[in-house]
């Protein structure tokens, strides 16, 4: 029997705030449902290997050009890249679809750049490209310490005052030149965090005296994220030979990580005392058991090069869009003066209430997912929009196509942290799955904890004080480099909300 489907965009929601909800009316598979042939889903097709060239070339685009085509061919498409099949879904049903099918060992496939690379330097992976039950197994080692809300809070006083001295390190290139470069500042703001609540220690950051290495550090996951996207799609065979510059400097920025992480951890384990130990690293590296000293040492570096460009590029898009619009940073305000205490100091609770606040991160998060899509190798046949999608197919969910799509949010291109907040009857008005910034499900984000924390404080301590204006009102821009990245300059001015500060 062929599965009855019918589309049917109806706007559930009051013309409000709030998200459109899509309904897809959508047969789903079971054993006995006949599904439609994989074929028959809409292809976009370029002649010859049209759509590997423009993967390959464009790939820093491909956001846009993904929106692009959901808008073309609707909620579901496929595309063919190399020998391989994607799948492109954008709807909250056939979301659902994927991610209830993901399986135990969720996967988002093997990245040959980084397997390659690695074996070249005789450096170990332990979670983000690792597969099956050993990569359950640090999974689980590495939940207990991450995603753990006591641990997570305990650096709450560390991070508020990294990002208190970030604040006043802005402050003070803001009276200097005029304005503030956020470009070039947001990833020392988010080096400084993780080495304050990871290793107990700083790096000078925001001083003149910075340690050289840092930069070097920064500069090394930088490269290390753009050298994965230029060779993405290119087998490491070919990369070799005809990306030899690109191949080459992948394997030094990933040597500099290797090697620079690998010193913060040796530095900690010994210069650690009483008085300086942090307790988020103790719990990772004691309260476990590691396989040897290498993996233990991996997992950590892993962690540092997923918590540096991320939260940085998150929180520049919450301040590029909260200095767009100066009426949402005067609600955060009203709110933060409200919850935060006079003395500035950051309570254990304070995200509990910081309901506007939690909204605006939220949002900003919607419509600049760092992280540009969740994606899943299917570990079994499934049925979407009633198309049989045969297992091994690697099917993803472009976050920012998804954000943007007037079938699924009202008003969708605008920033509207209210959609967020929940209505009189207490329900979010939207469906599951359709927010999804940090992934989903047991491989999501493992730094989710931290990176929300993290931001939140930033921003929470950044508007209590001041309010932040565009200096140069050009419109962002954006890339993908692996992760979502500011392409345009963000340079903003800071105004104190009152001459005498509390931060
Ligand atoms: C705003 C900041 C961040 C965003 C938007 C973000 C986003 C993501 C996304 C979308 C994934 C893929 C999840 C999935 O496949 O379901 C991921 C994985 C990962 N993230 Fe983050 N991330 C952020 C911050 C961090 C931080 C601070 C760390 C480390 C402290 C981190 C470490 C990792 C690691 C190691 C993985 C791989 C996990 C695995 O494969 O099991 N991320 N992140």
């Amino acid at each position: 029997m062929e599965p009855v489907l019918s589309f049917t965009l109806k706007r559930l929601l009051p013309p409000c705030w709030g998200v459109r909800r899509t309904i897809v009316s959508a047969t789903v598979a079971n054993k006995n449902t006949v599904s439609r042939p994989f074929k028959d889903i809409p292809e976009e097709r370029q002649i010859l290997f049209g759509n590997t060239i423009n993967a390959i070339l464009n790939y820093q685009r491909c956001h846009e050009y993904w929106l692009y085509l959901h808008r073309k061919h609707g909620p579901i498409f496929r595309q063919q890249i190399g020998k391989e099949h994607f799948v492109f879904v954008a709807d909250p049903q056939l979301v659902t679809e994927v991610v209830r099918n993901e399986g135990k060992y969720p996967s988002r496939g093997v990245l040959p750049v980084w397997d390659e690379a690695r074996k070249d330097m005789n450096e170990l992976q332990t979670i983000a490209n690792r597969q099956g039950e050993y990569w359950q197994c640090m999974r689980r080692k590495m939940n207990r310490t991450m995603l753990n809300s006591v641990t997570v809070n305990t650096s709450i006083p560390d991070v508020s005052k990294v990002s208190r001295d970030f604040i006043q390190y802005l402050q003070s290139k803001d009276a200097k030149d005029g304005c503030v470069h956020l470009n070039n500042e947001m990833c020392k703001w988010s080096l400084e965090t993780f080495g304050q609540v990871f290793y107990g220690r700083r790096f000078g950051g925001f001083t003149d005296d910075r340690i050289a290495e840092s930069t070097r550090f920064i500069d090394a996951v930088m490269g290390f994220f753009e050298t994965t996207e230029e060779l993405m799609f290119i087998p490491p065979k070919v990369a070799r030979i005809f990306w030899k510059k690109s191949w080459q400097r992948h394997l030094d920025v990933s040597a500099t990580v290797f090697t620079l992480g690998r010193k913060y951890v040796n530095d900690y384990m010994k210069n650690r005392t009483e008085e300086n130990k942090s307790l988020v690293l103790d719990d990772l590296i004691f309260n476990n058991e590691w396989e040897s000293e290498k993996e233990m040492t991996t997992a950590i570096i892993e962690l540092m090069g997923g918590g540096i460009d991320t939260t940085s590029n998150s929180s520049l898009f919450a301040i590029y869009l909260l200095s767009r619009h100066p009426e949402i940073q005067d609600k955060l305000y009203d709110e933060l003066t409200r919850i935060l205490p006079e003395d500035g100091k950051i309570p254990d609770n304070f995200l509990k209430e910081a309901l506007y606040l939690k909204a605006v991160c939220k949002e900003t998060q919607r419509l600049y997912p760092v992280g540009t899509s969740y994606m899943r190798q299917m570990p079994v046949d499934i049925s979407l929009n009633g198309h049989h999608v045969p297992k091994g197919t690697y099917v993803i969910v472009p976050l920012y196509a998804l954000a943007r799509m007037d079938s699924i949010y009202f008003d969708a291109e605008r920033f509207a942290p209210e959609r967020w907040i929940r209505n009189i009857s207490g329900k979010m008005e939207h469906p599951p799955f359709v927010y999804l910034p940090f992934g989903v499900g047991p491989r999501m984000c493992i730094g989710r904890r931290f990176a929300e924390l993290d931001v939140n404080i930033l921003v929470a301590l950044l508007y209590r004080n001041y309010k932040t204006e565009l200096f140069n009102d050009t419109p962002l821009e954006v890339k993908t480099r692996l992760i979502l990245r500011a392409s345009t300059a963000v340079k903003v001015r800071l105004i104190p909300r009152k001459s005498h500060q509390i931060i």
